[in-house]
């Protein structure tokens, strides 16, 4: 595959994330009971940088749990009988209990690993409201699941990916279209 083009680059991340940010604040009218969850890894650097433009605005922490979710639709070895996402491992340090709970991914394209994590999230508790902040919305939805925050809503089609690039794991900060 090839780069196409760079949709987004480091200084439009962080304003796409500053923007997020101040917008789940607004939304929220603060953040108290407010639980950001960042779905496996680049979700959950994603979900950090959110808590830190949040405890920066607010002067308030907000704090931050992980899922890890594997899509084992192409793995054999492990394949379910319905060939679903399922979830790994979550580190979740509060009660999400009456807790608004803000799942967090680079890239929604599917909804199918949302919809992992929500189910995952139901089964350790009942949050209030569930709500969903992504980097990249690229289109191609099979569930009925739209999100709450959107960096940038990229109309992809079924043949190109979404790459995403964090310096927390990959020395620089990139979003791109491979076709
Ligand atoms: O809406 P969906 O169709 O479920 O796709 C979105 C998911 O796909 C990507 O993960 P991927 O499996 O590519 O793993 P990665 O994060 O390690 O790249 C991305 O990080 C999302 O979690
Ligand atoms: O294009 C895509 C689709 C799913 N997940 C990604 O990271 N990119």
């Amino acid at each position: 595959m090839n780069e196409k083009a760079i949709v987004l680059d480091e200084q439009a991340i962080r304003r796409a994330l500053t923007r997020i940010a101040h917008e789940i604040i607004e939304r929220n009218k603060g953040i108290d009971n407010c639980v950001l969850v960042g779905i496996k890894t680049r979700g959950i650097f994603i979900a950090n940088r959110l808590a830190e433009r949040i405890q920066h605005i607010e002067g308030k922490s907000i704090e931050v749990g992980e899922l890890d979710i594997t899509l084992y639709r192409d793995d054999l070895t492990t394949k379910s009988a319905d060939g679903e996402p399922f979830v790994k491992g979550s580190d979740i340090p509060v009660d999400i209990n009456n807790k608004k709970v803000i799942v967090v991914d680079d890239v929604l394209y599917t909804g199918r690993t949302v919809r992992a994590a929500m189910d995952a999230l139901i089964d350790i508790g009942r949050p209030s409201q569930i709500q969903l902040a992504v980097l990249v919305d690229r289109g191609h939805r099979e569930l009925p699941i739209r999100a709450d925050y959107v960096g940038k809503n990229v109309p992809t089609s079924l043949n190109e990916k979404i790459t995403v690039h964090l310096t927390e794991v990959d020395q620089q900060d990139k979003v791109s279209i491979f076709e």
